[in-house]
């Protein structure tokens, strides 16, 4: 149904979940947003974090929300999300946290009537089941799932896939650089200054997982490449996905406190192997393969010129082939990590969702 001539667009109500690194910056991009189209296209209804959450249906200032965290008597509870978005209208929720509670509700949500966005990928990247369950409740509650976050954090991959295949295409393999913290890593690291130390530079410029480990294991990158794989049609569960991780097993088994003081374990092991790549004129990168319903991850050497070794800072490189990218493939490349391109993402699936709603 069209708008009536001079009807203004109704208004989405949101409750973003997680003010941290991602989080924060999506209140900071709503509040540099006062007064603008975008800004009058939603209303900031909630705000939690795991410790205390703030409601207001009259609306909260994305720059006071913080604040009103923090003096909020309110404990963060998952089910007042529904209670704060209320019956009726557009209503979104925007994931930015990395729990699996909350993304266990996301099918719940979906299947009530609520619009879901998230730079979270264990709704859609972790087991088949939990993925298809989404997938049933978007058509159970004729309700959107926005996950251009997801992967790349939010470079235009997800949607070629979804374009490519819309227009008639089969996809035929994909490869490439998914993580922007390994990216980054093996872009800094010259054999010289301890990869440890710059891990922590990554996690403290808000790279990495909430947990470093999540990105050097290869889990962050298995969960990007199922999405990918299970957007291009090839359904593979998580265990489908062959991972070699660089995270040594004493650094596995440690609590997330006491893991900064033990990441020099990572040196020597990455040391010796940037000196075997250094002496045969290779590049060390991070490499997530998709091909022949076959998925690996690991880390590879690859000569300085091939088309994979490429990019710079945190750069995601992906090669999409496909039937009319059939030899030479498609290639997407931009930053693939941080906050602010991660929050423009996640507000370009919100208000991709306030104009769908308005049509
Ligand atoms: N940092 C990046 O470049 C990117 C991150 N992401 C994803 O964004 C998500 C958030 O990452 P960060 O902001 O770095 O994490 P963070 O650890 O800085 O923040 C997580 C936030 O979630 C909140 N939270 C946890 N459980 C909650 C619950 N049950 N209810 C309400 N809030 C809850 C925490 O209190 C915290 O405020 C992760 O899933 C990550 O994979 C996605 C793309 C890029
Ligand atoms: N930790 C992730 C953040 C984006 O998803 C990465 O390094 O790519």
């Amino acid at each position: 149904m069209g708008l009536a001539p001079h009807a203004p667009p109704a208004v989405a109500r949101v409750a973003l979940l997680g003010t941290g690194t991602v989080g924060s910056a999506v209140l900071a991009r709503l509040a540099s947003w006062h007064g603008t189209t975008q800004a009058g296209r939603l209303s900031l209804v909630h705000v939690a974090n795991t410790r205390q959450s703030a409601s207001d249906r009259a609306g909260l200032l994305p720059g006071d929300a913080v604040q009103r965290l923090a003096l909020a008597p309110q404990h963060s509870a998952l089910e007042q999300v529904e209670a704060a978005l209320g019956n009726e209208g557009a209503r979104i929720v925007i994931d930015a946290t990395a729990s699996e509670a909350v993304a266990d509700r996301h099918a719940h949500w979906l299947a009530r009537g609520l619009h879901v966005v998230t730079a979270c990928k264990i709704g859609q990247g972790t087991s088949l089941s939990r993925w298809r369950a989404i997938r049933a409740a978007t058509l159970a509650g004729d309700t959107r799932y926005g996950d251009s976050a997801t992967v790349g954090a939010g470079l235009p991959l997800l949607r070629s896939l979804r374009e490519l295949q819309s227009g008639g295409d089969r996809i035929h393999a994909i490869a490439g650089v998914l993580s922007g913290s390994l990216a980054w890593l093996f872009n800094q690291y010259d054999g010289m200054r301890p990869f440890s130390a710059l891990v922590r530079q990554a996690r403290d410029a808000g790279y990495t997982e909430p947990d470093p480990r999540d990105d050097l294991s290869g889990e962050d990158v298995r969960r990007k490449l199922l999405i990918l794989a299970r957007s291009a049609g090839v359904e593979l569960d998580a265990g489908d996905v062959e991972v070699t991780s660089l995270v040594p097993p004493e650094l596995a088994i440690l609590s997330r406190d006491s893991l900064d003081g033990a990441l020099p374990a990572l040196d020597a092991p990455l040391r010796r192997r940037f000196a075997e790549a250094y002496k045969r004129g290779e590049r060390l990168r991070f490499i997530a393969r998709l091909q022949d319903g076959r998925a690996r991850v690991g880390l590879e050497a690859l000569p300085f010129d091939h088309p994979l070794a490429g990019g710079a800072g945190t750069d995601n490189r992906v090669a999409i082939w496909s039937d009319r990218y059939r030899t030479q493939p498609l290639v997407i490349q931009g930053p693939g990590a941080g906050a602010e391109v991660t929050a423009a993402g996640l507000l370009d699936d919100v208000l991709k969702i306030c104009r769908a709603t308005d049509e």
